[in-house]
């Protein structure tokens, strides 16, 4: 520090150096930073960069800082951050400062670059909040935990209620896309699935909102699968402050067809899609919304018990037949999406969106596989995914990659004994589900099932958690065409990834 500095410090501003991690508050001021400090010294994760909470209490590093003004004169500004309260939660702060070492009038906007190397300044965002969700909290979690962070990194937030049912399909399909940079669902993963669908129904198939504008969500349902693969978090405060650091990268979707000539229609899917026991605990308690994910739980263990079986016929377009090809197919794909980080997003048009595979009422390709009867007509769930988490105790897909042009497929059928399955499910909150032998498990690029069940109970088809005609379908990837907006690049970390 230079004497002349030490003659003009302000003693009413804490003297902080930056630093290439951050901002160092020099020990004479740390009486200035009045929030408490976390007393664990673990790291800080949840799918970002590591925050040392270890240091933090004299160092505020880049990440954690969202907004910094200007201050009266050229070494002072005002720093808006966050820091940790616990494993999941942050609180926000702010602290005036003086700047030993760096003294020049573009200090606020150097700070700032620094803050969000990988994201936009002061997005413009567009908040899809549902009242219904999450029980009807999603408004006052937005208002209290969402809409402060937003709000204190000068997000230029338009808010919109969904009114209706599909009302956000209808938002997304009429939308100005000039305006925006984000959409971010306070919701459950509906309004994200009904987002994508409105995109697709716009006259280029959505190509140009695609490039446009990343569709995130910020969890405030009872299925929060977005925000848990891609912010590491079910906790709205966190997925927010997570989604402004984030970085835009391009995953895959699905494209779901039903039905043939007239009546054919393709839906996008995001998350999953789901045949069996999962589809019918899921959709098929309904009656059971107010327990939330409790519910979800009772139906499994009461099909499991039963010995209920899904009969269907089921063709496969396999990437990757043996389970042992998986673990070097992710590790390659890992290593190929680290090289290209830094790249320019490839720029999507309607033909990435175009189906390809054949009408359900024609055969499929030569190269498709005929699963054996032996299996389909034992099957119990057939669950497919793009995303490693489908609830934050459910790691059901770990080896999901955002856009390795594949889909996950995991099958099981009921000759596993009850103990047995019962022994998968609890396996499901590590991951490690995928690795039992009674467990089927691949990498796949296309497949169409065909439903045989005859009893006379209702059953479901659930793609991305809503329920769809229990009818044929055949699912199709469509590779890397939605932006979405993940922690460098990654989904969080899985039992295979890690
Ligand atoms: N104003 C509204 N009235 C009725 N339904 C609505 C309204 N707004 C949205 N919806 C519907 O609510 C459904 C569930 O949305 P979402 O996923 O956000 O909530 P959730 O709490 O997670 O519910 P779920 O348990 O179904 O996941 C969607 O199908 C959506 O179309």
């Amino acid at each position: 520090m230079s004497s002349e500095r030490l003659i003009y410090a302000r003693n009413d501003l804490a003297q902080v150096t930056i630093d290439d991690h951050g901002v160092k508050i020099s020990e004479q001021s740390l009486w200035a930073v009045d929030h408490e400090v976390p007393s664990s010294n673990s790291l800080f994760c949840c799918g970002g960069q590591p925050i040392p909470i270890k240091t933090f209490h004299d160092h505020i590093p880049f990440r954690n800082i969202i907004y910094v003004d200007p201050g009266a004169n050229d070494d002072e500004v005002t720093l808006t951050y966050v820091y940790p309260t616990s494993k999941d939660s942050i609180k926000l702060a702010t602290l005036e400062v003086q700047v030993q070492n760096y003294n020049n009038n573009k200090l606020s906007e150097y700070i700032l670059d620094k803050a969000y190397t990988n994201h936009i300044i002061r997005p413009s965002v567009l908040v899809l909040v549902n009242p219904h969700g999450g029980q009807g909290k999603a408004v006052s979690i937005y208002e209290n935990e969402i809409y402060p962070i937003l709000k204190a990194a000068r997000a230029k937030v338009t808010l919109e209620e969904t009114k209706y049912q599909t009302h956000a399909t209808d938002i997304a399909k009429e939308l100005d896309i000039s305006k925006y940079d984000i959409i971010a669902c306070c919701s459950g993963d509906g309004i994200p699935h009904e987002v994508i669908n409105g995109f697709f129904a716009r006259e280029d198939k959505g190509a140009e909102a695609f490039n446009k504008i990343a569709v995130t969500q910020l969890p405030c349902g009872s299925g929060n699968a977005l925000s848990l693969s891609t912010h590491g978090s079910n906790n709205a405060g966190m997925a927010t402050f997570q989604m402004l650091k984030a970085k835009r990268t391009k995953l895959d979707l699905m494209a779901v067809t039903q039905g043939s000539g007239p009546a054919k229609k393709t839906k996008l899917s995001f998350l999953t899609q789901c045949y069996g026991i999962i589809a019918d605990s899921d959709i098929g308690t309904e009656h059971l919304r107010w327990m939330g994910p409790v519910r979800f739980q009772i139906g499994i263990a009461q099909k499991v018990f039963s010995g209920a079986k899904y009969p269907c016929e089921l063709y496969v377009n396999f990437l990757t037949k043996d389970k042992r090809e998986i673990i070097n197919h992710v590790e390659t794909h890992m290593q190929l999406s680290s090289s290209q980080r830094d790249e320019e997003l490839p720029v999507v048009t309607a033909d990435n969106l175009a189906v390809t595979g054949p009408d359900l009422d024609q055969p499929v390709p030569d190269n498709w596989a005929h699963i054996s009867a032996e299996i389909t007509d034992n099957l119990n769930i057939l669950y497919v995914g793009k995303m490693p988490y489908i609830s934050d105790s459910a790691q059901f897909f770990p080896a999901a990659l955002p856009n390795d042009g594949s889909m996950d497929m995991v099958m099981t059928d009921s000759k596993a004994s009850f103990m047995e399955t019962t022994s998968i499910m609890l396996s499901v909150e590590e991951g490690t589900h995928v690795h039992n032998d009674k467990v089927k498990h691949a990498k796949v690029l296309g497949y169409r099932l065909i439903p045989k069940v005859n009893d006379r109970t209702k059953h479901y088809i659930s793609v991305d958690g809503e329920e769809f005609p229990f009818e044929a379908l055949q699912v199709e990837v469509l590779p890397g065409v939605l932006t979405g907006l993940l922690q460098d690049g990654s989904y969080v970390e899985t039992c295979f990834t890690r």
